[in-house]
C-alpha cells in the first residue's frame, strides 16, 4: 500500500545519502593482499575470537574460508568480485556495539568450522556451503543496535515494511541489494536455476536468525530427530537443519573459553543498554530488565537462563544427532558454571 511504498522509499533514500558499496582502492589492495592460512587464523577451531585482528585481518580471514571450501572455483567467482563483496558486505554494518561486522565474522567462522570440524560438510550440498557462509556474513547487515519489539514501539519504516521478524527481512534486503550493485554480485556466474536455489538457502537462513522463530523450529527438529531422522536430504528437513545451523552460530559466543564469553557478553549488555537507555528517553517507557542498566546485577543470572532455555537445548539436540558439534555444548556447560558462581556471588 502507500504506507508501505513510503517507507520502502525512506530506508531507500537512508541508504542512498550513504555510498554502500566498497572503493576501488581497497578492493584493490585485498585483492593483492596475500591471504595467510587457516591455521594461521585459527579458523577451524570453536575457540577462535577476532580481538586480535585488524579490520584487514578481519577480511583475509573471510576470504580464507572461501578459499578453504573451494567456493570461488566452484562457483566460478570473479576474485576481484569476492574482495569488492566482502569490503561492501563490512561497510554495511554499522558500528553498534555488537551487532557490528565482528559479529558476522564470528558467526560464520563457526559455521566453517561447524561444516569442517564439526563434519557438517558431508550433509550438505557445495551451493548450500556457499549460501550458509555468505547468509552468516549478511546475516545482521545495516542492524541499528536496537531489536525488533523497538522498531515496532518507534513504528519505524523497518516495522511498516516489515510486521514479521521486522530486521531479519531488512538484512536479507541489504543482502540483495550489494548483490545487485555493480560488480558485486559473486552469484553471477550461476546458473538461473542454481542462482534461484543459493537466493533460497540465503533467505531462509537469514530469517531463520530471528530467535522468536527458534522455539517453533527446536519442536520440529527434536521431533525428527526422536523419530530416528538421519537423511536430512528432503527441502524440508534441509532448510530446518540450516535454520538450527544457524542460530548455533548466531549464539556460538555462549561456548567460547571464558575470557572470550566474558568479553563478548559486555559488548550484547551494553547494546541492550544502549537501547534501554533510548526507551527511557525517546519512549519514556521501562525497558525489560535485559535492558535496564540499572539491573546489570541480574546479568550473571539472566545468562544462566539465556543458555538453559536457548543454547544448551540447541546444542544439546545438535550434538546428539552430529557428535562432532559436542564442543559447543560443553563449552556453553563450562560457561554455565561460571555465570552461576557469578549470578550467586551478588
Ligand atoms: C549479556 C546481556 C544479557 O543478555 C541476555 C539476557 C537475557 C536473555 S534471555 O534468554 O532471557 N531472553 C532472550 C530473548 N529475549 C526476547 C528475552 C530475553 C538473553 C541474553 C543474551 N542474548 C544474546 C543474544 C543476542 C547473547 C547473550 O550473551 N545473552
Ligand atoms: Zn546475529
Amino acid at each position: 500500500n502507500a504506507c508501505k511504498l513510503m517507507a520502502k522509499q525512506k530506508v531507500a533514500l537512508e541508504c542512498l545519502s550513504y555510498h554502500a558499496t566498497a572503493s576501488a582502492e581497497d578492493t584493490k589492495k585485498l585483492c593483492d593482499d596475500v591471504i595467510p592460512s587457516a591455521e594461521i587464523y585459527n579458523l577451524y577451531s570453536y575457540k577462535f575470537h577476532d580481538f586480535d585482528l585488524s579490520d584487514e585481518d578481519t577480511c583475509r580471514a573471510t576470504l580464507r574460508m572461501f578459499l578453504q571450501c573451494n567456493l570461488v572455483e566452484k562457483f566460478h567467482i570473479p576474485y576481484e568480485v569476492l574482495c569488492r563483496w566482502i569490503l561492501s558486505v563490512k561497510k554495511n554494518y554499522r558500528p553498534v556495539k555488537y551487532h557490528n561486522w565482528r559479529h558476522a565474522l564470528n558467526v560464520a567462522q563457526t559455521m566453517f568450522a561447524m561444516l569442517k570440524t564439526g563434519k557438517m560438510e558431508r550433509f550438505m550440498s557445495d551451493l548450500e556451503i556457499l549460501g550458509l557462509l555468505v547468509a552468516c556474513l549478511c546475516h545482521d547487515l545495516d542492524h541499528r543496535g536496537t531489536n525488533n519489539a523497538f522498531q515496532t514501539k518507534t513504528e519505524s519504516p523497518l516495522a511498516i515494511l516489515y510486521s514479521t521478524s521486522t530486521m531479519e527481512h531488512h538484512h536479507f534486503d541489504q543482502c540483495v541489494m550489494i548483490l545487485n550493485s555493480e560488480s558485486n554480485n559473486i552469484f553471477q556466474a550461476l546458473s538461473p536455476c542454481d542462482y534461484k536455489d543459493v537466493m533460497r538457502v540465503v533467505e531462509t537462513a537469514i530469517l531463520s536468525t530471528d530467535l522468536a522463530m527458534y522455539f517453533k523450529k527446536k519442536s520440529k527438529f527434536l521431533e525428527l530427530v526422536e523419530n530416528g531422522e538421519f537423511d536430512w536430504q528432503s527441502q524440508e528437513k534441509k532448510e530446518l537443519l540450516c535454520g538450527m545451523m544457524m542460530t548455533a552460530c548466531d549464539v556460538s559466543a555462549i561456548a567460547k573459553p571464558w575470557e572470550v564469553q566474558h568479553k563478548v557478553a559486555k559488548l550484547v549488555a551494553d547494546e541492550f543498554f544502549d537501547q534501554g537507555d533510548l526507551e527511557k528517553l525517546q519512549l519514556n517507557q521501562q525497558p525489560i530488565a535485559m535492558m535496564d542498566r540499572e539491573k546489570k546485577d541480574e546479568l550473571p543470572q539472566m545468562q544462566v537462563g539465556f543458555i538453559d532455555m536457548i543454547c544448551l537445548p540447541l546444542y544439546k539436540v545438535l550434538s546428539d544427532t552430529f557428535p562432532w558439534i559436542q564442543p559447543l555444548y560443553t563449552g556453553t556447560m563450562e560457561n554455565r558454571q561460571r555465570w552461576q558462581d557469578l549470578a550467586e556471588k551478588v
